[in-house]
């Protein structure tokens, strides 16, 4: 068969593993011939391509970032897109597509499967770990790990100074980096999405605790956490062309609050984009290389309309409407049941 591969949505490490794997089963496995668009569906509609190969993806797989690009937009943007699609495919001789993106990506893969009768299999991405169907997510570990090691770090000096430190971890719309990097880093409190946060409420928190004798506090926020309504006043909102909202800063105006409201001395670290880059964790290589072999397999079996998953131990296939329109909230017995007991 001849197969295309793209990559949407942001970067993600695991993402080149997918690749490799794909293309080594693909190649080697079914004889097939491997084409990868560039930067996501701008190079489907543009012909933008490069041929994919065993020998082309040597050393791919501890590699951050993906070789192909990526972008965020959507072939629906405009009314020739779709058509764009279809007729890409066509030129290219394409039997299948393998899709390998966010909730967005997966989304438009999916309408593109249902309304277009595309045949396109999705891979599931992204540091954030909120996508409806799978257990996980490649590059969430990792993303874990680069979160875990800099609150390790923190720690010592917070220490040395007495501060609060306000660490702002990524994650729009759910906590599950903070609340797994607050875990593993023995964070003071963890500041997510899905529960609105009261600055007083965590102000005396973090007093109770200073008066105990403790004068360093870590408290790791998801950049989409959001104040309880009335309770803090925020910038306005702002958008970029995708609809998405400018986040970064949220830490910020919680480490003002409570400077001013505890009068502790207060530093903000803002992880940003480090928690993408670099190499994946040896979980995530392996998980993003059964995605790879998995979504070469579905293609083969005809699977269209489904995207690879990990359920238990195991690599199954879900629809893609699963994905489409939801978002996987942190898990409240974990955010409960564990990971308060060890907050302020
Ligand atoms: N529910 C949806 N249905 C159809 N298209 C969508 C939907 N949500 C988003 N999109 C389109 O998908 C594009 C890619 O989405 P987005 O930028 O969120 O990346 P993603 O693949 O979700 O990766 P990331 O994890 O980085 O968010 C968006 O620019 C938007 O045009
Ligand atoms: O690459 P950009 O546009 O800065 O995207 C940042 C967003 O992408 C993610 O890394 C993945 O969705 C989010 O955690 C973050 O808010
Ligand atoms: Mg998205």
């Amino acid at each position: 068969m001849r197969v295309g591969i793209l990559t949407g949505g942001g970067d993600c490490p695991g993402l080149n593993a997918v690749i490799r794997a794909a293309v080594r089963k693909g190649e080697r496995h079914y004889g097939d011939e491997l084409v990868g668009f560039l930067d996501a569906w701008d190079g489907v509609r543009d012909r933008r391509t490069t041929p994919l190969s065993v020998e082309s993806m040597r050393g791919m797989l501890p590699r951050g970032g993906t070789v192909l690009g990526t972008r965020r937009g959507s072939p629906f943007e405009t009314d020739d897109g779709v058509e764009h699609v279809k007729q890409s495919m066509s030129d290219f001789g394409l039997d299948g597509l393998i899709v390998i993106g966010g909730n967005g990506s997966l989304s438009i893969a999916c309408r593109l499967h249902a309304e277009h009768g595309i045949p396109i299999v999705g891979v599931p991405k992204t540091i954030d770990n909120d996508i409806e169907g799978t257990d996980l997510t490649f590059g969430f570990t990792t993303a874990v790990q680069i979160a875990t090691d800099a609150i390790d770090r923190l720690h010592t000096t917070a220490e040395s100074h007495d501060r609060v430190m306000v660490v702002e971890v990524m994650g729009r719309h759910t906590g599950w980096i903070a609340t797994h990097a607050g875990i593993a880093g023995g964070a003071t409190a963890v500041l997510i999405p899905e529960i609105p946060f009261d600055i007083s409420e965590l102000c005396e928190r973090l007093t109770r605790r200073h008066e105990r004798g403790r004068f360093a506090s870590i408290v790791v926020v998801a950049e989409g956490a959001e104040p309880a309504a009335g309770t803090l006043e925020m910038e306005e909102k702002v958008y970029d062309r995708f609809g998405h909202v400018v986040l970064g800063g949220v830490a910020t105006r919680i480490a003002h609050a409570i400077a001013e409201q505890t009068g502790f001395e207060t530093r903000v670290v803002q992880l940003g984009h480090v928690q993408r880059g670099g190499t994946p964790t040896a979980f995530d290589r392996v998980l993003s290389t059964r995605f790879g072999v998995a979504a070469i397999d579905a293609v083969h079996a005809q699977e269209w309309g489904k995207m690879t998953v990990l359920r238990g131990e195991n690599i199954e296939l879900e629809d893609l409407t699963v994905a489409v329109g939801k978002t996987r909230t942190v898990d409240m017995e974990l955010f409960d049941g564990v990971a308060s007991h060890f907050f302020a």
